[in-house]
């Protein structure tokens, strides 16, 4: 009989696991990612319970990124100077193809993750070499991100992302949105075509994460319905009056917090 590879039975452990209708093992929790845009506001996702820091610059668009001296700043406060039991981790936003290689080569080692936007690359061909100009220290993981709302953005859909993804051997992926208008990520996928990314994503071992000015029982509708991803991302719901440009809320934190370790409904 022909062994299987640990990536082989990672795979089929996770599909056997797998309810019939989720992306994600029943029971399983989803990590909480937060946006922040300074360390003010990290303190206050941190205290809130967050898994993942995620630095950007709200007023300038999706993706865009912070001052780098702000990166630094974070890991010398949660990284160097943190508690042990301290599990956070960091990562960058870089913004589109303009800015992504150039910030790339300013990111710490010390960050996890770093993501850019796939607007104006509209072919699979301009997405590949927009992720291959991108220079990380080894440490730092792309997370390749595709826009529900591809069009506006100039660039491709998500399923042919999540493609992509697949078959250049890379391991996560981040769903969001290019125009924050009020409009949010359901307005632009529906439940069976989310719940389908989630699903393909998990039978191919990619870490997915959803974001797109989610609202809270948004999310937990979303949970109910079997959309299960690894990760949610949010900003504007965890700000004062859910203005993704305000301040972040302590109390709004929380409450993403408790959906998202909440265990499958
Ligand atoms: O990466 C996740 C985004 O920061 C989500 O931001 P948003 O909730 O304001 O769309």
């Amino acid at each position: 009989m022909e062994s299987t590879s640990p990536r082989q039975r990672l795979v089929l452990a996770r599909t056997e696991a797998r309810s019939t209708c989720s992306g994600k093992a029943s029971g399983s929790v989803s990590k909480l990612l937060v946006s922040v845009r300074d360390l003010g506001e990290a303190r206050v996702a941190v205290s809130g319970g967050v898994d993942i820091l995620d630095f950007k610059e709200p007023s300038r668009g999706a993706l865009a990124a912070c001052d780098p001296c702000v990166w630094k700043s974070a890991v010398s406060e949660f990284v160097d100077g943190a508690p042990a039991d301290c599990t956070v981790r960091l990562s960058a936003a870089l913004g589109e193809s303009d800015t992504g290689a150039d910030l790339s080569s300013l990111v710490p080692p010390e960050f996890s993750f770093a993501k850019v936007g796939p607007s104006g690359c509209s072919t699979a061909k301009k997405l590949m070499e927009l992720w291959e100009s991108v220079r990380l220290p080894q440490s730092v993981e792309l997370v390749p991100v595709a826009y529900a709302d591809h069009l506006v953005a100039d660039t491709i859909s998500v399923e042919r992302v999540l493609d992509i993804v697949i078959e250049s051997g890379r391991h996560r992926l981040l769903i969001d949105t290019f125009g924050k208008d009020g409009r949010t990520l359901t307005d632009h996928l529906s439940i069976d075509r989310l719940r389908a990314l989630a699903n393909m994503a998990s039978e191919h071992s990619v870490w997915i994460a959803l974001a797109g000015s989610l609202r809270l029982p948004e999310m937990r509708s979303l949970m109910s319905e079997g959309v299960r991803p690894d990760c949610w991302g949010v900003r504007g719901d965890v700000c004062d009056q859910r203005e993704r440009t305000g301040r972040i809320n302590l109390h709004k934190v929380t409450a993403w917090r408790k959906a998202t370790g909440s265990p499958a409904i």
